[in-house]
């Protein structure tokens, strides 16, 4: 698990650290990362250090005192330091002192040819809008930036990025990651997290690794066969809209090896693409299901009433999406108090469409109150998705690239959650492992190969299931009975 902490949460890990703190041994510690940091981008950005120029933008916090602190060593490896004081007379007034006796410079604006710059601005404390005068300095940089802590304008807690804020080359942090660093991720460039001694617990968001992905998802054993690993019935797609059934059945056949029954009148089309699901017209002809997803596609007429009523009476875990959550908020009592799991994977309008409200700037304590409201599993899309559970919990995939941000991809991740679900997985979890797949997959189908990491070029929904496969050969292959299994998951399994 890789956890995300909010602001409050890392001062009081700094605090529990006492002593250190108080004699500035962390902010020591942070300034010789940062100075690390700083170092390697100059070598391999402009071959070396010696005589390269940095400048540094301080506010009126700490966060400006690691960057004085951090330049003033740099000094001593002979680059030019000029610093830009927005904080005035609120300077860090060590770290300035440490600044000028080390021979750098406060100026008024930086001198032509800078290599780089060292955010100092607001780190933790920041909030809101960078002020107008900031605001406007920040704009007019084209030297990368290396940000401490996080990119100034951007929200610790949110990742709400306060237009204009800085958008960092890298960004260095310190103890642990906060919550900006995933959910503002692409304002972060590449992230360094640096030792500084202090140690936070339970943090507010969690992301599987990759390893975790690959230890829950199901293979088959030796003694399994087509109904023993799960079957998931498909509500998708209709004579409007078939696609969205062949991409959703597409998808749940390609993610396991159970079996795939469809419901809904694109029956013809879903197996001409796919012959191995078994395809009736109504959910209740279908026959045994351990798993349902309804809504991709499927059409909000009464018949989609009595479907998504049909589907949330029986006793399996149900997955709701697309037109299945537009009827939902029409509906919302029809998923309070379903003895099975329930996952509801919105995109932002339709979680606004569910709630009555738009979604504001903290979309944690959104997912957060919805699924505690209406005792539910959400998924809630985005760059980064966030899941989260009744009890609270809440787990996050960070996509890597919006490469999936296309017409079809959502049907995709419900047919991939959905026979994971079918599988027993509980659903925050299942959820969790196909919205990391789903994001692996469409990196594939994009750099058109499992072994590249960059993207190349936009793709479609369907380059998107053909890529789940691939993606999941790469991902097994470092499946070992040594992995760590996340916590908890192994006693929620059927
Ligand atoms: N504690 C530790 O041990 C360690 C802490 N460390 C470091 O300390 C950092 C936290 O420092 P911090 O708490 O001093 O606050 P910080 O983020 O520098 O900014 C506060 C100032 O910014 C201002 N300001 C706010 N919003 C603004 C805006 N939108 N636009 C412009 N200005 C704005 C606000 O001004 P005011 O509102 O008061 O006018 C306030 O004075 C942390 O990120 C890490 O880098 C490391 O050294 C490791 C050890
Ligand atoms: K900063």
């Amino acid at each position: 698990m890789i956890g995300y902490f909010s602001a409050e949460q890392i001062r009081s890990a700094e605090e529990a650290t006492g002593d250190l703190l108080e004699r500035g041994v962390l902010m020591g510690r942070a300034a010789h990362a940062v100075a690390e940091v700083v170092a390697a981008e100059l070598r391999s950005r402009s071959g070396g250090c010696y005589g390269r120029s940095v400048g540094v933008l301080t506010g009126a916090g700490d966060n400006g005192g690691d960057a004085l602190y951090a330049a003033a060593l740099l000094r001593r490896r002979g680059v030019r330091v000029e610093a830009v004081l927005l904080g005035g007379d609120r300077t860090h007034a060590a770290g300035l002192e440490s600044f000028r006796r080390s021979g750098g410079r406060v100026v008024e604006s930086f001198s032509a040819g800078i290599d780089l710059v060292i955010d100092g601005i607001v780190g933790l404390s920041g909030k809101g809008s960078l002020r107008p005068a900031v605001a406007a300095l920040v704009e007019s940089l084209t030297a990368p930036i290396v940000s401490v802590d996080l990119p100034s304008g951007v929200d610790a807690d949110t990742g709400q990025v306060n237009v204009p804020a800085v958008r960092a080359a890298v960004t260095v942090t310190f103890g642990a990651l906060r919550i900006a660093h995933v959910l503002a991720a692409p304002q972060c460039g590449r992230m360094v997290l640096a030792d500084i001694g202090i140690d936070a617990h339970e943090p507010t968001l969690r992301q599987l690794t990759d390893a975790e992905v690959a230890h829950l998802w199901p293979v088959p054993g030796p003694s399994d066969d087509k109904y023993s690993q799960g079957v998931v019935g498909i509500v998708a797609g209709s004579a409007r809209y078939p696609g969205a059934g062949v991409l959703c059945s597409g998808a749940a056949v390609a993610a396991t090896s159970g079996m795939v029954r469809y419901a809904g009148t694109a029956g013809p089309q879903v197996l001409s693409q796919y012959p191995e699901v078994i395809a009736t017209e109504e959910p209740e002809d279908a026959g045994k299901v351990q798993a349902w997803v309804i809504g991709p596609g499927a059409g909000t007429e009464d018949t989609g009433v009595r479907r998504l009523r049909y589907v949330l009476d029986t006793d399996v875990p149900v997955l709701i999406d697309a037109d299945g959550l537009t009827l939902l908020a029409r509906h919302r009592e029809l998923v309070v108090g379903r003895s099975a799991p329930t996952l509801l994977t919105p995109h932002a309008g339709e979680f606004a469409r569910i709630t009555g409200t738009e979604l504001g700037a903290d979309r944690v304590e959104a997912v957060r109150g919805l699924a505690a409201e209406l005792g539910v599993t959400v998924l809630l899309k985005g760059r980064a998705t966030l899941i989260a559970s009744p009890d609270g919990d809440v787990l996050v995939n960070d996509a890597g690239s919006s490469w999936a941000a296309t017409a079809g991809a959502g049907d995709v991740l419900s047919g991939v959650a959905g026979s994971l679900l079918a599988s027993g997985i509980p659903a925050p979890l299942a959820a969790a492992a196909a919205a990391r797949v789903h994001a692996l997959a469409a990196i594939a189908a994009s750099a058109g190969s499992v072994s590249k990491t960059a993207g190349g070029a936009p793709i479609g929904a369907s380059a998107l299931v053909r890529a789940v496969s691939p993606t999941l050969r790469v991902l097994l292959s470092g499946k070992t009975r040594d992995d760590a299994a996340p916590a908890g998951w192994e006693d929620g399994r059927r």
